[in-house]
């Protein structure tokens, strides 16, 4: 089983970096996804695992050998591109045929991994159509499974659904989803934008900013124990809210103080010299609910929108308790508030988050 390794790896282009320090190590069989906002480096960073691109500094290992002068195609790696770049003359057959064609495999082999491919992916009824008489999503897994049949160490995928519509970005997660099951000792990475792939896919998730990496963990770790500001208003849709608070008791737990002066605790811990300073605290719109009568509450503001989308309503509270979006609250179902009202709400405590002045989480207990 085959794992890889990058060691201080960096990029530039020109004199300009664009990837920084990248230290991580990804084990035999992991599913890991790269994510980030446009141009953090995530699809740099997979095409130089891949070698398409020229690694500027440090080290890139898979199964122990340094690969970062050996070619793409001795590295036993296959990738799967957005843009599925199947040969357009070629059946399908002939497609999934080709590489191993090249490589000078017997005729016998070929067919076995052909139609083994075919059979995983359901694509057989296909095999004898040119790409061009398939749908999106059938020609993406066309793409998958020329890759499967190069028999890889390490599976790439840069955005594979991106050019799919909804309904079939789903189809086909689902059935990367399922390929991961079937192929366990194959290692992939995947480089996505879209959060709900990265979160349903991921054994760990690897999150890029500006070309640094922000924090790696299972994706609820992420959710639940973000490392900093970023992760935390990156991972979650709608977005973490982030109110500025003063902290005025430090300790095993924090007192903190939002800015209409209403203070309140928030178990994480934070050293007795952060007493005074300002911080961020945190809360997903999920996890907020409507304080009921005469319960203390966490915050409260009028609501300026709601949206009704069936299963869950947003609300969108106006106030002064944060400095430019509104506070997002996501209730369940449907709520019959209009704007105007006042609300008032209330969090679980375990479901509080507090930053630093720099943006670092203080520690979860
Ligand atoms: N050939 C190139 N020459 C100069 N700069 C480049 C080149 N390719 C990429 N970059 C820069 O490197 C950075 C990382 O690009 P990259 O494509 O890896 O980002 P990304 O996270 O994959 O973004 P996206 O989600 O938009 O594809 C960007 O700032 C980009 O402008």
């Amino acid at each position: 089983m085959t794992g890889v390794t990058l060691k201080d790896v960096k990029k530039s282009y020109g004199n300009v970096e664009v990837l920084h320090k990248i230290d991580l190590d990804i084990q035999p069989g992991e599913f890991v996804v790269f994510v980030g906002p446009s141009g953090c480096g995530k699809s740099t960073l997979l095409r130089m695992i891949a070698g398409l691109e020229e690694i500027s500094g440090g080290t890139i290992a898979i199964e122990d050998q340094v690969v970062n002068d050996i070619p793409p195609s001795k590295r036993g790696i296959a990738m799967v591109f957005q843009t599925y770049a199947l040969y357009p003359h070629m059946s399908v057959y002939d497609n999934m045929a080709f590489g191993m064609r090249i490589a000078k495999e017997s005729k016998e082999e070929i067919d076995r991994r052909v139609r083994a491919a075919a059979d995983m992916l359901q694509i057989t009824p296909y095999l004898d159509r040119l790409p061009k008489a398939l749908s999106g999503g059938q020609r993406q897994r066309v793409a998958i499974g020329r890759a499967i049949c190069r028999d890889p160490k390490v599976f790439l995928f840069d955005e594979p659904l991106s050019n799919l519509d909804a309904a079939l970005r789903v189809a086909t997660r689902i059935e990367i989803a399922k390929l991961n099951e079937k192929m366990p000792d194959t290692t992939m990475i995947y480089v996505t934008h879209d959060q709900v792939e990265a979160m349903t896919l991921a054994d760990r998730i690897v999150v890029l900013s500006g070309g640094y990496i922000e924090q790696v963990g299972a994706p609820l770790e992420l959710y639940e124990r973000p490392a900093n500001l970023f992760v935390a208003q990156f991972i979650g849709s709608p977005a973490m809210n982030i109110m500025p608070v003063k902290i005025t008791r430090a300790g095993e737990t924090t007192e903190v103080e939002l800015k209409d002066g209403k203070r309140f605790e928030v178990p994480v811990k934070t050293p007795e010299k952060d007493v005074g300073k300002k911080a961020s605290f945190g809360v997903r719109p999920e996890d907020v609910r409507e304080a009921a009568e005469g319960e203390d509450f966490l915050f409260e503001g009028k609501i300026a929108i709601i949206e009704a989308l069936g299963e869950v309503t947003l609300i969108y509270i106006e106030g002064d308790l944060i400095d430019e979006d509104p506070i997002i609250v996501k209730l369940p179902g449907i709520h019959k508030g209009k704007p105007g009202d006042v609300m008032r709400f209330v969090a679980d405590s375990e479901r509080l988050h507090l930053f630093d002045e720099s943006g670092h989480s203080y520690l979860y207990r």
